[in-house]
């Protein structure tokens, strides 16, 4: 039995997709099929729900041998995983967006502290960072900061808001992270896994 912790949200949505285009519809149909169920079973591969952030710790724990999340979350925490692959999915990027475009920005609001400070840290240019968990344009449109850095995908959350994207920042997309003792003892199951999976 093989334990892989999945985010949920749209990292979810964006793997049914891609199950559902290139790859196993049996996973596919356990998945699609539940309802408010966080752990799902297909065979010998068993599914745990949870926030994409919480991936991580399951994965570290050894509660989950693999996991699947954004490398926004890689990005951002420090966790003791192995990663394994890049996914084709879940393809998004960071970005500083403004109301105003600025010569220096000095307070920026994020969920993304970690990054946040890492690049304005490089940039050399000192700035006040506040945390938020979500909604993380509003803090630009009702000026609680000048900047925000967030993932934008399509691009639609800041046209609505009347913000822009000023600096592309990383590309992130889906990764398959592994805890490192089962690296080891489940290697076969885990390469059939990633057979089964069919990224090349
Ligand atoms: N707009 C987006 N487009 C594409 N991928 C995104 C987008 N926003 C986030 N993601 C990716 O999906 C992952 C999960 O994001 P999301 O906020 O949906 O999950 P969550 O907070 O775990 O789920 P929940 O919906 O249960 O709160 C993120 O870590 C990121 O990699
Ligand atoms: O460029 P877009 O396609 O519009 O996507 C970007 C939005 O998606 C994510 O938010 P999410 O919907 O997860 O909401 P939250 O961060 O406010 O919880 C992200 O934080 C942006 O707000």
């Amino acid at each position: 039995m093989l334990t892989i912790a999945l985010s949920k949200g749209r990292l979810l949505k964006s793997f049914l997709d891609y199950l559902n285009q290139n790859g196993h519809p049996g996973w596919y149909d356990a998945l699609t099929n539940a309802q408010r169920e966080l752990l799902v079973e297909k065979g010998e591969i068993r599914f745990l729900l949870v926030k994409g952030d919480d991936v991580p710790t399951y994965v570290e724990e050894g509660i989950a041998d693999l996991g699947i999340t954004g490398s926004d979350i890689l990005a951002e925490q420090s966790s003791d995983v192995n990663e394994l692959l890049k996914l084709p999915f879940g393809h998004c990027h960071f970005a500083i967006a403004s109301k105003e475009e600025l010569p220096a920005y000095r307070t920026i609001a994020t969920k993304y502290v970690n990054v946040t400070r890492d690049y304005f840290d490089q940039a050399g240019q000192p700035v006040k960072i506040i945390k938020l968990n979500g909604s993380v344009e509003l803090a630009a449109v009702i000026g609680m900061a000048d900047a925000i850095v967030d993932i934008v995908q399509s691009g639609e959350t800041l046209r609505m808001n009347g913000l822009e994207e000023r600096i592309q920042l990383d590309e992130i997309s889906a990764r398959l992270v592994a805890n490192k003792h089962a690296f080891f003892t489940k290697s076969a199951e885990i390469r059939a896994f990633i057979n089964e999976l069919q990224v090349n």
